[in-house]
């Protein structure tokens, strides 16, 4: 069930049906919804759209999916199945051809934050829901086990051959969502489409879950002050709380291997599972949490008539807002131009109720991927000067997935945020993409064997049936390219235009995620024409959608809208950890002390 509709009711403009008709159609559609199994129905039906944007909803599609089957077969099922003459090509061959490099060059204005906010800011707007083990003993596979393509597994293959000996690398379907699409288009009614199991408003629901349930098992019930619940067992070198632990253990993270104690750091627990894959994730997730108890503790010291639920909500709002103001005024015109945001998102208007703000499909499984590229190879950890670490050296990326002892056993989430606030960003050149550490040696937690992440992305668009990449171009009003001429303008490097081409055979076969990273950016900006359209369009529809976004009308006062533009990821770094020298723009790059004694690859 989702949690927006239980978000701080008191603050929300009310809307209530106006006519008989809209009610006979609400409870026709409820009883529709029953039908087809949806389980909320819990869910007042006196707002006009209540599902949009709830956790455990269908992605939207801005495009009729391309099944093979036209209703669920992933593009590239079947073998035989040619697309404009040719048959697609492996994803893997993409993966290690084009995508794949071992160095990657350094951004020159932004810090490593900028990395880090994208990917942790996305796990507050979409998590797409995996087949369950249960769809999996029905068909009776296993898709760890197996290279056929049996539904749900869809493995990534190694080659084009079919018989023999084959390896393969895992991949599970994204779950199907259980229920027919409404629309007046039969064909696109009966797709399947795939679920959002996070509510795609920036609500900080990665802070505190997206489901009642989960809410409640994160929150500290015992005391009156609304606080988050802390690890009992452990805090950091200076006293400061850390995330609690995840209730289920032994957990899967990884375990310091030279402990001699055995003395195990478990999974941290947070409003997203996804909160263990990373450290500077964790990092994030940790900041906020203490931020929550931070502003609860103040509250309830200048309202200590105010009850623990109030407490709780009030600084939960707050929190939301954070996350809101930190993403649309600071860090996504650093991702678009000037004129891309101005066309695509604008000035804050008020809540506009006809906008739907669900999350679109082709947003999760490609344009909001546009970071993977920019993934670093390497772990900075700093000391107090901003210099390389003494103790805690730098690492390679893939030593640091699900490694959450590293925070408790090496100098608490510190060394690791002046990483990334003290370290330039990576960027993206067409010969240079993603990483080899995540495109050979990705942690996918329940998965045995090292993962490749462009293979993902790229297996994902065609499960999801994603429409290629000249077709989103038209959908953005863009040209669709048609030429290898055309090609190399976009990607401004001849050699890897003819790569693509000599790989694809078809420009019309080009993968919307793969097309949308190649594209060269546009000036000022961090992705090119066509990410910029389909991010902007996204962002717009969660903030216009949003009725309790930070602006609108009776959500804030104009005197704490006014406290709250104050605000800023930098303060919220000062206020909850021991760094006491930061910019004022934590996205910002220059102003770090010059790191000595470090090899240029190494910072680079
Ligand atoms: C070390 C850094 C990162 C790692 C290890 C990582 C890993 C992953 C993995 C394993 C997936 C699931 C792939 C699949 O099976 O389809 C994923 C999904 C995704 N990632 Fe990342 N990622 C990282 C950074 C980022 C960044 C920087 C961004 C954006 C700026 C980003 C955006 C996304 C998006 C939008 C999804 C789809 C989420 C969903 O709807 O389920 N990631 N990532
Ligand atoms: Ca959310």
């Amino acid at each position: 069930m989702a949690i927006n509709y239980l978000r701080n009711a008191k603050y929300r403009e009310k809307k209530y049906f106006g006519t008989v008709t809209k009610v006979a159609l609400d409870f026709f559609f409820f009883f529709f919804a029953l039908r087809y199994c949806w389980t909320s129905f819990m869910i007042p039906f006196v707002r006009q759209n209540p599902l949009w944007g709830a956790a455990n909803t269908p992605f939207v599609r801005w495009l009729p999916a391309e099944y093979e089957d036209e209703e669920r077969e992933p593009k590239g099922w079947n073998p035989g199945r040619l697309y404009n003459g040719f048959q697609l090509p492996l994803v893997r061959q993409v993966s290690q051809e084009i995508l794949r490099s071992c160095s990657k060059p350094s951004d020159d204005a932004f810090s490593q934050m900028l990395v880090e906010w994208g990917q942790y800011i996305n796990h507050d707007i979409t998590f797409t829901a995996q087949s369950p083990g249960t769809a999996m003993r029905m068909s009776g596979v296993d898709c760890l086990n197996t290279c056929e393509n049996v539904h749900p597994c869809f493995p990534i293959k190694f080659s084009q051959m079919q018989c023999g000996e084959q390896d393969c690398l895992p991949f599970t379907r994204s779950a199907p969502a259980c229920f027919v699409n409404c629309t007046s288009d039969v064909r696109q009614a009966l797709q399947r489409q795939q679920m959002n199991i996070i509510t795609s408003f920036i609500d900080a629901s990665l802070v505190y879950g997206s489901t009642p349930k989960q809410q409640a098992s994160l929150r500290d019930l015992s005391s009156d002050e609304g606080k988050l619940a802390v690890n009992e067992r452990l805090k950091d070198p200076k006293g400061r709380d850390y995330l609690p632990f995840v209730a289920s253990l032994p957990s899967p993270c990884r375990q310091d291997p030279n402990d001699v104690d055995g003395e195990r750091v478990e999974c941290f627990a947070a409003g997203d599972t996804r909160v263990n894959e990373g450290l500077p994730l964790t990092v994030l997730h940790t900041l906020f949490f203490r931020e929550h108890n931070r502003i609860a503790g103040e509250l309830k010291r200048i309202n200590c008539h105010w009850s623990s639920e109030t407490v709780y909500q009030e600084a939960r709002k707050i929190i939301g807002a954070l996350h809101q103001i930190i993403t649309m005024r600071d860090y996504m015109p650093k991702i678009l131009d000037q004129e891309s945001f101005d066309h695509y998102i604008g000035p804050y208007e008020g809540y506009d109720e006809t906008v739907d703000p669900s999350a679109s499909n082709v947003f999760a499984t490609a344009a909001f991927r546009f970071g993977h590229p920019t993934i670093s190879p390497i772990l900075m950890r700093l000391d107090e000067k901003f210099q390389e670490h003494k103790c805690f050296p730098h690492l390679r990326l893939h030593q640091t997935l699900f490694s959450q002892w590293r925070i408790v056993k090496e100098g608490g989430i510190e060394p690791i945020l002046r990483g990334m606030i003290g370290v330039a960003a990576r960027t993206v050149s067409p010969d240079m993409l993603v990483t080899e550490e995540v495109a050979q040696k990705l942690v996918v937690l329940n998965i045995p064997r090292e993962m490749d992440l462009g293979s993902l992305n790229l297996q994902r668009g065609r499960d999801h049936g994603l429409p290629g990449y000249n077709d989103w171009r038209v959908f953005c009003g863009l040209s669709p390219i048609k030429t290898l001429d055309h090609l190399k303008s976009i990607v401004k490097d001849t050699s890897v235009a003819e790569k693509i081409l000599k790989i694809y055979k078809h420009l019309d076969n080009i993968d919307v995620w793969f097309g949308g990273i190649i594209e060269s950016f546009n000036p000022n900006s961090r992705i090119g024409p066509l990410f910029s359209c389909l991010m902007g369009k996204q962002m717009k529809a969660l903030r216009d959608g949003d009725r309790f976004w930070w602006e609108a009308e009776n959500v804030f006062t104009q005197q704490q809208k006014a406290e709250l533009s104050k605000t800023s990821l930098s303060r919220i770094i000062c206020d909850n950890t021991d760094i006491k020298e930061v910019h004022p723009d934590a996205f910002s790059y220059h102003w770090a002390p010059k790191l000595e004694n470090m090899s240029l690859e190494d910072r680079k």
